[in-house]
């Protein structure tokens, strides 16, 4: 499903170029689960936006679901992105002036017919409890349930690669194993392969691999990390098709 050779990313530092991705070889298979491990600033996040074509990388060959991502222009890499991947972030992104409902709705094909949407959007929200709740904006919503929302927008178009950076980093623990445990359920149910960025160890061990990045990428504890200079640049591309806002 994803096969990764020769990966390198850098970024500008201090007037200087700072390698933060070098990755010789790394591989997933379809339906994997993986925790992706690593201390602050060991570039993660960075992997993510590789991987789900937000960045263009420098160097080497990434491959995700037959599809070559390096090499692909920007506007093969949004399209490569609106088809295959599902992003999940710890700040949901929903856009505020929109109900939970139509932050889903902007993501199905505009094909698709009214009573169909509108069923596929109710077997979702009341799958996930939200049933009653799906007309509202999110500001109404606990942060869980925006969560369980952001999570009906990346899963609702079954894509083949699910990428979710820290997507309980601002839960308490009970909310956060329960919205994990949803993320993982949905994400075997469709088969997608899921790549989750966390710090917390124990919910880590909901999943069938721990990877930790330390492992894979040659760079380790090179940089500083950029601190509080969130969301990246990078993180709202992400959510640009969806015209993207943090909620
Ligand atoms: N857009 C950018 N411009 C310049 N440098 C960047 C940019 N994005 C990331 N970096 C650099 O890459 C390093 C890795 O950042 P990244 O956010 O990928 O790390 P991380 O492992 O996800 O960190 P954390 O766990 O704290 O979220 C940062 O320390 C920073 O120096």
């Amino acid at each position: 499903m994803i096969k990764v050779k020769g990966l390198q990313k850098s970024f500008p530092h201090q007037g200087n170029t700072q390698l933060i991705i070098d990755i010789e070889e790394w591989s997933a298979q379809s339906g994997d689960a993986i925790a992706l491990l690593g201390p602050s600033g060991s570039g993660k996040s960075t992997f993510l936006h590789l991987l789900g074509g937000v960045l263009p990388m420098d160097k080497g060959v990434l491959e995700v679901g037959g599809q070559k991502v390096s090499g692909m222009k920007e506007s093969e890499r949004d399209a490569y992105r609106a088809l295959m991947v599902g992003y999940v972030f710890q700040d949901f992104y929903l856009v505020p002036s929109l109900t939970v409902r139509e932050n889903v709705e902007l993501v199905l094909p505009r094909s698709m017919g009214k009573a169909e949407r509108m069923a596929l959007l109710e077997g979702w929200f009341e799958r996930v409890g939200l049933k009653e709740r799906m007309n509202q904006l999110p500001s109404k919503l606990s942060r869980g349930q925006q969560q369980r929302a952001a999570i009906i927008r990346a899963m609702i178009n079954r894509p083949p690669l699910v990428l979710a950076d820290e997507p309980t980093g601002s839960l308490d623990w009970e909310t956060a194993a329960d919205i994990m445990g949803l993320l993982l359920e949905v994400c075997e149910e469709s088969r997608s392969t899921l790549v989750t960025v966390t710090h917390d160890r124990h919910l880590a061990e909901l999943f069938k691999t721990k990877l930790d990045f330390a492992t894979v990428n040659r760079c380790l504890g090179t940089s500083p990390s950029r601190g509080e200079e969130v969301p990246s640049e990078a993180d709202r591309r992400a959510f640009a098709e969806v015209g993207g806002e943090r909620a």
